[in-house]
């Protein structure tokens, strides 16, 4: 596997790849690597002929007040993960080198699904995400990009910008990886300390309950939010959001919507974290 830092030396090695006749697979990240991001790096592996991982903590999607400074940075044990998922590359630019002019002027930005969820909690965080893996995009030129369920609007807005941008390129969703107890991987879980550690499958408990309630016949999506937030926050959560949401537009359910997902945001000590579940209603 190759590190490289510089735009220029992935556009030649991709070059290289399409000489050969070889199809690209993309799976973007922010680093500190779990069994998720590598479920992701498996899905394209078996996609493409070569991988591109990237790793870069990207500042424009981070609020103020929020984790940019502290978000961990772990790349050597990165890349010995990525070597042994036989990755190809791992391309890990500095700030530099993706916001060449320093402060960014130019913005990608998916003027829908952003509303609620964590678009409402996060002001410019998803046109963050947008700009930055547009970015990544014009850089790999990949045939598949992967990215995870867990963070769900954000895929559903990555597969809106592909497809409105008309990028030639396959996203692929991947489903939530879990720890044994239920808890969501996250890089952020490493912030919580031992005791909210054993705390936080209470989230995917709660979201659980909530779609048991949906599927024994319970229609009022919005009592329903109501007594899972409270659960949460007895359980010691600072919630930001339940929401059950239309999968499809991410507006809160109404009454006929049968594809829906429930996600929820809670913080637990220093992390927020986020998890969802998604279900079909029968036709009434
Ligand atoms: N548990 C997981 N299962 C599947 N995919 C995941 C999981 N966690 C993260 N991903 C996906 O990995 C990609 C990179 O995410 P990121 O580097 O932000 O990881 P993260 O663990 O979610 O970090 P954070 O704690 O910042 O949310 C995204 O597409 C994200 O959806
Ligand atoms: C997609 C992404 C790598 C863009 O910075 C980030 O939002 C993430 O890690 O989910
Ligand atoms: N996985 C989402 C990236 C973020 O929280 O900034």
């Amino acid at each position: 596997m190759d590190i490289l830092h510089s735009v220029a030396k992935v556009r030649a090695r991709v070059a290289q790849w399409r000489r050969d006749g070889r199809t690209v697979g993309l799976v973007p990240t922010m680093g500190n690597l779990h069994d998720g991001h590598l479920s992701l790096v498996q899905a394209a592996r078996q996609e493409c002929d070569a991988v591109v991982v990237s790793v870069f903590v990207n500042p424009t999607q981070f609020g103020p007040g929020e984790d940019f400074d502290a978000y961990p940075r772990t790349l050597d044990a990165d890349a010995a993960r990525l070597r042994d998922a036989n990755v190809e590359v791992l391309f890990a630019p500095s700030v530099e080198e993706m916001y060449p002019l320093g402060a960014n002027r130019s913005w990608v930005e998916v003027d829908d699904l952003g509303d609620y969820l964590c678009g409402a909690d996060r002001p410019g965080h998803f046109r963050g995400v947008t700009t930055v893996v547009s970015k990544l995009f014009h850089i790999v030129q990949p045939d598949v990009a992967v990215f995870g369920e867990k963070d769900f609007q954000q895929l559903a807005i990555l597969r809106r910008m592909t497809e409105e941008l008309l990028f030639p390129i396959r996203i692929v969703g991947a489903p939530t990886a879990r720890e044994a107890d239920g808890l969501a991987m996250s890089s952020r879980n490493g912030y919580l300390t031992e005791q909210e550690r054993a705390l936080a499958p209470r989230l995917q408990h709660h979201l659980r309950q909530a779609r048991q309630a949906l599927e024994d016949g319970e229609r009022d999506f919005r009592a329903l939010e109501a007594r899972t937030a409270e659960a949460l926050g007895k359980d010691g959560f600072g919630v930001d959001y339940v929401t059950v949401a239309n999968a499809r537009t991410l507006v809160p359910a109404a009454p006929g919507d049968r594809e829906l997902v429930i996600a929820a945001a809670a913080r637990l000590g220093k992390p927020r974290l986020i998890d969802n579940l998604t279900l079909t209603l029968p036709a009434s």
